[in-house]
């Protein structure tokens, strides 16, 4: 995993997040038009012009590969392209996770995007968004862990719509965080999943140095 430095400032990362979460979220809104608008197919080919217009304008000046997760050197990540969460990315759900100790929990609106069997959640979705909490449940406390193995039972069908989303860490052993975590509708736990998470070695910089993982540390001390 590369690890890549920015050096600016929270107040510099809050004017970013102010110009691209409202793009990101005009881009979602565009998502949700083209599954569901019902215009004619002379419509159709005039907004794919408009939108190709736009992308072209975006292409002009673009980072090569993907976005990455740069920190700042006091560790705030800017995961802006991830799949769960990257305020870049509006293919992600909107999820806003809160963590205390332990935990972390959301609410979430999930709208025809994110749709698998007719008018429910597909399952690689929920599974997605539980995957992103338990491992920000396990990363609480500034060891930030991968997925090692994710377990998940669909108990029914969820609804597309209000949901919210919950994970808490239930046991750790050396370099593994156990959590577990659920999603949940307006009648009760519709998906539960149980994660071991594993804390890596060490962190590869571009230039190949390996920062190594404080639980390592301990675990060589
Ligand atoms: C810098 C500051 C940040 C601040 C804070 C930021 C917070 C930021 C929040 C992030 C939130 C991310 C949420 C998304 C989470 C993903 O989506 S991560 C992506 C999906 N996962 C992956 O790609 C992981 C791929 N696998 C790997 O990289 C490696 O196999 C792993 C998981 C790192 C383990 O490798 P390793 O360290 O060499 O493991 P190893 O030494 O063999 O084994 C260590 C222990 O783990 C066990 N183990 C190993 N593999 C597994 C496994 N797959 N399943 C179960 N147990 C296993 C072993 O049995 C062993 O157990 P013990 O013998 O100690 O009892």
């Amino acid at each position: 995993m590369d690890f890549r430095i920015e050096d600016i400032s929270p107040e510099e990362i809050s004017r970013r997040l102010s110009v691209v979460e409202p793009l990101t979220e005009s881009v979602r809104r565009l998502i949700d038009a083209v599954i569901r608008t019902e215009v004619d197919d002379a419509e159709l080919i005039a907004a794919t012009e408009r939108i190709d217009q736009v992308v072209q304008t975006l292409r002009s000046r673009q980072r090569d590969g993907s976005f990455g997760t740069p920190y700042t050197p006091t560790f705030i990540g800017m995961p802006w392209g991830n799949a769960a969460v990257g305020a870049r990315n509006a293919i992600a759900p909107p999820l806003q996770i809160r963590t205390e100790s332990g935990v972390a929990e959301c609410e979430m609106v999930l709208g025809a995007a994110y749709e698998g069997p007719g008018g429910c959640v597909h399952g690689g979705v929920a599974a997605l968004m539980l995957d992103q909490l338990v491992g920000e449940a396990a990363s609480t406390d500034g060891l930030p862990s991968f997925t090692g193995t994710l377990t998940v039972r669909y108990l029914r069908p969820t609804r597309l719509g209000a949901l919210s989303a919950r994970a808490e860490v239930t046991g750790r052993e050396g370099r593994k965080t156990f959590v577990h975590a659920t999603l949940s509708d307006d009648d009760g736990v519709t998906v539960e999943a149980d994660a071991i998470m594993i804390a890596p070695k060490g962190f590869a910089l571009p230039g190949g140095e390996v920062l190594p993982h404080p639980a390592t540390a301990q675990e060589e001390n």
